[in-house]
């Protein structure tokens, strides 16, 4: 039996009360004993861009992306994003599926309309919400997947990373940090995450021609850690993935996954105002936006 429903993601206590929602639900229905065990609760955003779906028997979310066309992350979907994860946290899920709601994009990173033509001031809020959010995704509590189904170019790609487990969906898609081909440099903390992720070898050869890697090419660099054929297998695997973590006692996990991340973490908390300086500098200057126009312009002609 599956509950569907419609949550504000601002509210407070999202996961709480959609498990009451769905406890009452049960409550409610005759003969509740025969009901399948594994009971879903669905919600969404205010604003429609996330949903998420709680499995009551596992604990797990499952966030799925859902920002037409591209997922393209502007201000706006970088809050709700992090307000989902706020929720999560308060509620004490016990796993994180990170998916795409749209067809063929996991995220199509940062929204480009964000940076070109912006005003120094509407580019420190985006940047300032873009870090708060990565860092909360990059420290969760709990076990996260990235089940990459689609293309996860840029941030899509540093999302994806700040998850401790990618499952991508072969063999169409692509996956990588591409600030280089678009004339941009990729900022220190996306660089520290892909060495975190690749060793450093393969980082600077990925970062330097700014490369998207297939599905079977990010596995065999360790971008991804699995490739599946459909999305439901992907689901499968991720489902697999995080049911190990349900006998490893929560907080020697958490302490384990900050130790070993803290280094790139706190690299960032001690430098925002330096990495956001560095972004406002790039990003405004003549040269940067006359190639951010093009790149635009590439994109609407296709
Ligand atoms: C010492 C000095 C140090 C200095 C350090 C400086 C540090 C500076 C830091 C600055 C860093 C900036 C970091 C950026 C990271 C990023 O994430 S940049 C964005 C990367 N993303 C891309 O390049 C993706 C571009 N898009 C695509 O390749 C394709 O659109 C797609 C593969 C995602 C999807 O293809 P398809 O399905 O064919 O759709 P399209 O027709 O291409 O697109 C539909 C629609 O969406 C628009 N769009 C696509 N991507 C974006 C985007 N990222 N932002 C905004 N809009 C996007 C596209 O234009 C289409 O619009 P229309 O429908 O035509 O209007």
């Amino acid at each position: 039996m599956i509950i569907s429903f419609h949550y504000n993601i601002g509210n407070q206590g999202i996961f709480h009360n959609s498990i009451m929602f769905v406890k009452k639900a049960l409550f409610a229905v005759p003969n509740s004993k025969s009901l399948p065990i594994g009971l879903v609760a669905r919600f969404s955003s205010a604003t429609g861009d996330i949903g998420v779906t709680v499995n009551d028997k596992t604990g797990v979310a499952t966030v799925k992306l859902q920002r037409a066309p591209v997922n393209s992350l502007n201000t706006g979907f970088l809050k709700n994003i992090e307000s989902t994860l706020d929720s999560l946290e308060k509620e004490k899920a016990r796993g994180l599926i990170l998916t795409s709601g749209l067809p063929k994009i996991f995220t199509a990173g940062l929204d480009i309309l964000e940076l070109y033509n912006c005003t120094t001031e509407s580019l420190t809020t985006f940047w300032t919400q873009l870090q708060s959010t990565w860092l909360k995704l990059h420290a969760t509590s709990f076990p996260s997947v990235a089940l990459i189904n689609g293309h996860a170019p840029g941030a899509g790609c540093q999302l994806a990373m700040s998850c401790e487990y990618r499952i991508m969906l072969g063999p169409k898609y692509t996956i990588g940090l591409n600030e280089t081909k678009m004339g941009i440099i990729a900022p220190f903390w996306f660089v520290d995450t892909m060495i975190d992720t690749l060793g450093p070898r393969q980082a600077e050869l990925a970062l330097t021609s700014g490369k998207l890697f297939t599905s079977s090419e990010a596995l065999k660099v360790g971008l991804i850690d699995e490739e599946v054929g459909s999305e439901e297998e992907g689901v499968a695997k991720a489902e697999a993935f995080l049911s190990q973590y349900a006998t490893i006692p929560g907080t020697a996990r958490k302490l384990t996954k900050l130790m070993i991340r803290e280094k790139t973490i706190s690299n960032l908390v001690k430098n925002k105002d330096k990495d956001l300086k560095n972004v406002i500098d790039l990003i405004t200057s003549a040269q940067v936006q006359k190639g951010l126009g093009l790149y635009l312009q590439s994109l609407k002609k296709k």
